[in-house]
């Protein structure tokens, strides 16, 4: 009965979990003159306009106000707003100011993101705020190797030559060289595990970016490792590190401790304050449990629970599916050189189309393949390139999908129908960011056009009217095509051999060992 109860309200777009039901409405806010925000250090101003920056948007407002505002950060933070609608900032602006009075320099604050390309980009962000007011932001993604990274992140004591040192004493010793640090969940565990000195004990703030990403995934239990380290039990104390967790997490010994800590001279511990944020976040009560938050407060755009970006216009383009390149090449024409992002269901699938397309004579659309199948280098490059506008179109595989910032991508095309609402508000979401206009074409068939459409509902969109194609251009192209198709067949042929024989070299080997 009770079950069927919730399934309803979940049907109805009611969450389920209670806290949810009276969100604050993040579109009650307007945008806000950096020289009317209450409380913002000048400093950070400076920083702000330095960036480009002379206003803030309306959820950076809401979440500034329950932090730095009236809200004093007594409650966590869930901050449910659509893509591109400035969350980065949201959070970043808030702690940089909370850190800004510190004065001993420890690991204050902890941005957890699912991949490396985001957290390199959230690190930007803090990189421009964080130096204004004396602060240092680390990395910790796998970037670099980890020895390297851990001499940016913890800071030797200076040692004095001819001076014999206890190596206990020795250890304590060792600082962390950063204020905030921005990180994937694998590296994060590896420090946490492995690292002299990398502590959590002083954590004043914990961000989950793309929450519901990073909790559909365990990743080496980050998350409960993180709470447990920084919790403290009802009576008061911090629990020691041996009775939470097996011996081999050997750095765990600087679980936070009781009594009086560097950085907290004098003063009760803080709770560890959390922000979590998505363009999708999720109801779900079991994974919202995960999180641990404390009287958690909802903030949200408007009633519905997706919502797509003010200014994008969506388009569906309707073709069999085997003029589905064909469709796209027209597409992308006329688009004239349209910074553009198009996604496939597969890494498999971007490859071949990509293939299919370097086959296309006299193409004119200067197009680069993003996968995770490629290297990070490989990927890093495209990247840059794409951003710099030396290549207008990038074919992705849902790498790209997250929180992807590219300045200046007008269109979005879906060459296959995305199955969720959630995928496609994220695919969607790399055009039409910070109040700019763009474009999302969705290729269909007939027989998915309905399922589409109700889709679409899900996100309170309910109008996507149809592209034409020229029929003139699709026939102009399809002696190219039909040429282009034989061609990608002879390579995917050729890719063949080339590795079976690389498998029998390999076997061959092994057997003469
Ligand atoms: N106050 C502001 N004024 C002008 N531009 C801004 C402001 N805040 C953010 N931006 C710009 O808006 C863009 C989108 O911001 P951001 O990446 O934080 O969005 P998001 O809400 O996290 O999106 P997603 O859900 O896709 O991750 C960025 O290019 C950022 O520089």
């Amino acid at each position: 009965m009770e079950e069927e109860k919730e399934m309803k309200k979940e049907k109805k777009n009611i969450p389920v979990v209670p806290w949810m039901r009276n969100p604050i409405d993040i579109t009650t806010f307007d945008q806000c003159s950096l020289d009317f925000v209450p409380f913002l250090d000048p400093r950070l101003v400076v920083a702000l306009k330095n960036m480009g920056i002379t206003s803030l948007f309306p959820v950076q407002l809401a979440v500034w106000q329950e932090t730095i505002g009236p809200g004093s950060f007594e409650r966590d933070l869930c901050i449910n707003s659509p893509t591109g609608s400035g969350k980065t900032l949201a959070y970043a602006l808030p702690i940089v100011q909370m850190l800004s009075t510190r004065a001993v320099k420890c690991l204050r604050a902890l941005v957890v993101l699912p991949t490396r390309d985001l957290a390199l980009q959230v690190k930007e962000v803090f990189s421009a705020l964080a130096p204004a007011v004396g602060l240092s932001v680390g990395l910790a993604v796998g970037q670099s190797s980890i020895s390297d990274e851990i001499s940016e992140l913890i800071k030797k004591p200076s040692v004095e030559y001819g001076r014999c040192y206890d190596p206990e004493e020795f250890s304590y010793e060792l600082q962390s060289a950063v204020d905030i640090l921005v990180a994937t969940p694998g590296r994060l565990m590896d420090h946490i595990n492995n690292t002299d000195g990398f502590t959590l004990e002083h954590l004043c703030y914990l961000v989950v970016d793309e929450t519901d990403r990073l909790l559909r995934e365990a990743y080496q239990s980050w998350l409960p490792t993180v709470i447990q380290l920084t919790s403290f039990s009802i009576d008061g104390n911090f629990p020691s590190a041996d009775d939470l967790l097996p011996c081999n997490y050997g750095s765990l010994k600087t679980i936070r401790r009781v009594g009086t800590e560097r950085g907290f001279k004098g003063k009760a511990y803080p709770r560890l304050a959390k922000m979590v944020l998505s363009a999708t976040l999720t109801q779900d009560p079991s994974k919202l449990a995960q999180l641990d938050l404390h009287h958690p407060l909802l903030l949200t755009t408007g009633e519905r629970r997706y919502k797509l970006p003010e200014e994008l216009k969506s388009f569906k383009v309707i073709c069999q599916s085997k003029l589905k390149p064909l469709y796209l090449v027209s597409l992308l024409q006329s688009l004239q050189g349209e910074k553009s992002i198009v996604f496939t269901s597969s890494v498999e699938s971007t490859h071949r189309l990509c293939t299919l397309l370097k086959f296309f004579d006299n193409l004119q659309i200067e197009f680069k393949e993003y996968s995770r199948l490629q290297r990070q280098s490989v990927r890093s490059k495209t990247l840059n390139a794409f951003r710099a506008g030396k290549v207008q179109v990038l074919i992705s595989s849902d790498a790209m999908t997250r929180g992807m910032d590219v300045e200046g991508v007008r269109n979005v095309v879906n060459y296959d129908m995305p199955a969720y609402i959630k995928t496609f508000i994220h695919r969607a979401g790399r055009t039409a960011r910070a109040g700019q206009s763009g474009c999302c074409f969705t290729l269909l068939r007939k027989d998915e056009v309905k399922r589409f459409k109700k889709l679409l509902q899900k996100a309170d969109c309910d109008s996507c009217p149809t592209y034409s194609v020229s029929s003139e251009v699709i026939e102009s192209l399809n002696s190219v095509y039909t040429s282009a198709l034989e061609k990608l067949r002879e390579n995917v042929e050729s890719e063949k051999f080339k590795k079976s024989k690389i498998r029998l070299k390999s076997s061959n080997v092994r057997k003469e060992k």
